[in-house]
């Protein structure tokens, strides 16, 4: 997890930071790291002789672009700039680009706008950064457009132009980003972004001003050490409620993921409970929810199907005191009887929600899935939930913080893979840890797992166990 944050934020530190070192500097740094993480994207070619691209808008944001420029352009780059509006540019970052030999070109009528986006090996965005809002003006978006088509590296400057700095919505055309260099810190709406993310931090102290923090420092000291165990039961007893006739598969996964996890006890209640011993012979299964035995926390609604049975087992969980996950048809069934979570709301009782977007539509019919960090922060305060959006990029909050998980491949959005992901979370819920501190860990861990199964040339959700620690 990394720290985030948004525009106003950062806009107070840059105050800051431009009275100690004034706008010169600070544009020189933020341009100098663009221009080194061109020169990345251009390894492979030969640097003199290879061709930049530069998209520039009228702000500071094209400024950073025509500085990196002509920082490339004294390493033998052959740079050609493409002025979005000729009316309104950094004036004294274009005089400097001119005189170390950049080339300027303007209007989309020009017949060689093909040929120059065709041509460049590498394409730097600095339409505009964190001084405007998408959409993108039609001029910019065109830019965006042709840049898009292209197979040249890209360089996002700041942000990728079309997308929320805050929200990472993108309402219309925005830059497909290979890597986005950001200055001073990293902004909430680029956590949800596919590409590299680089920092630079151009003196900016923005320490004061973090609003989604996670530190990975917390999780082995989540996932215990057996040699200080006092016993069995002493660091946390999940229960899954999983599984059906039709899906007996995610009993089992959701199960194996919490012993391999913490396998300090597991117990499993449901229709699945000969299969999981089979699988998992240290579970302690039994058939029904009332016969389960204590338990610090509990999972429900994997696989479990959505008849009368299963919405009986679910009430059953629902009364619990302990922290209870939810997922999947667990999921469906609190989305046709809203009154179940009240209850646990009411009584001040830790929820854990963990749909992807189509259950969350369900649940939430009213909230703008466009917006993925508002949507899963509003979702939290209403549910007095920790809710957790699958996804790309999945977004972990309890109302209050806000995390972005960026581990993980995209094979993770493959069937079983949440099954785990409800056993990871789960059996860390079991150990104590406060709820939004384990639901972020385990998505954590559970996309690091998925890292290391695709490094080693594994897929399929059963394999995730290996990987998980
Ligand atoms: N934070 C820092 O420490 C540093 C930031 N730098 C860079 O500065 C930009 C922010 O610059 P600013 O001049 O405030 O705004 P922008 O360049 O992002 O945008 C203004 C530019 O965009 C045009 N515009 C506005 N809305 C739209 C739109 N919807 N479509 C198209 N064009 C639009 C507007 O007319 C202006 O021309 C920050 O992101 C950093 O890149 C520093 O240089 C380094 C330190
Ligand atoms: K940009």
């Amino acid at each position: 997890m990394i720290s985030a944050y948004t525009v106003a934020g950062v806009l107070r530190a840059e105050s800051v930071a431009l009275q100690r070192h004034g706008p010169t500097v600070l544009m020189y740094r933020a341009a100098f790291a663009v221009a080194q993480a061109a020169l990345a994207g251009l390894s492979g070619h030969l640097i003199p002789g290879s061709r930049a691209l530069l998209l520039v808008g009228g702000g500071n944001n094209g400024g950073d672009a025509l500085v990196a420029g002509t920082i490339l352009r004294r390493r033998g780059v052959a740079v050609t700039a493409f002025l979005a509006n000729p009316k309104q540019v950094h004036e004294a970052a274009l005089a400097q680009f001119l005189k170390a030999g950049g080339r300027v070109v303007v209007g989309m009528e020009n017949t060689s706008v093909a040929t120059l986006f065709g041509r460049a090996d590498v394409i730097i965005d600095g339409l505009v950064g964190i001084g405007a809002t998408p959409p993108l003006r039609p001029a910019a978006a065109a830019l965006v457009e042709l840049a898009n088509a292209t197979s040249a590296y890209k360089v996002a400057v700041d942000i990728p132009s079309g997308v929320h700095p805050d929200t990472g919505a993108a309402p219309g055309v925005s830059f497909a980003a290979d890597v986005t260099v950001t200055f001073g810190g990293v902004k909430t709406g680029l956590l949800a972004q596919p590409g590299e993310l680089v920092l630079a931090a151009v003196g900016m102290d923005v320490s004061a001003e973090a609003v989604d923090a996670c530190s990975l420092t917390e999780i082995p000291g989540l996932l215990g050490d057996p040699g200080t165990r006092a016993d069995k039961y002493s660091d946390g007893v999940v229960c899954v409620v999983a599984g059906s006739t039709t899906y007996p598969g995610a009993a089992i996964l959701c199960v194996g993921a919490a012993v391999r996890l913490r396998p300090g006890m597991v117990r499993y209640a449901g229709p699945q409970a000969a299969e999981v011993v089979r699988h998992w012979p240290e579970a302690v299964a039994t058939g029904t929810v009332s016969g389960a035995g204590r338990s610090q926390a509990w999972v429900v609604g994997p696989g479990m199907g959505t008849d009368q049975d299963a919405l009986d087992r679910l009430t059953v969980v629902i009364d619990k005191p302990e922290p209870v996950l939810v997922d999947a048809d667990g999921l469906t069934l609190v989305s046709r009887h809203p009154h179940l979570l009240v209850s646990r709301q009411l009584r001040g009782r830790t929820t854990v929600l963990t749909p992807h977007e189509g259950e969350f539509a369900r649940l939430f019919p009213d909230l703008d899935l466009s917006d993925r960090l508002t949507a899963t922060r509003t979702a939290a305060l209403r549910s007095h939930a920790v809710v957790v959006l699958k996804g790309s990029a999945t977004i972990i909050s309890d109302g209050a913080h806000t995390f972005v998980n960026r581990t993980g491949c995209g094979w993770l959005a493959s069937a079983g893979t949440g099954d785990v992901l409800s056993g990871v979370i789960g059996s860390l819920l079991a150990t104590g840890a406060p709820p939004l501190t384990a639901a972020a860990a385990g998505v954590f861990l559970h996309g690091l797992a998925g890292e290391r199964l695709h490094a080693a040339g594994l897929a399929g959700a059963s394999q995730l166990w290996d990987h998980l620690r």
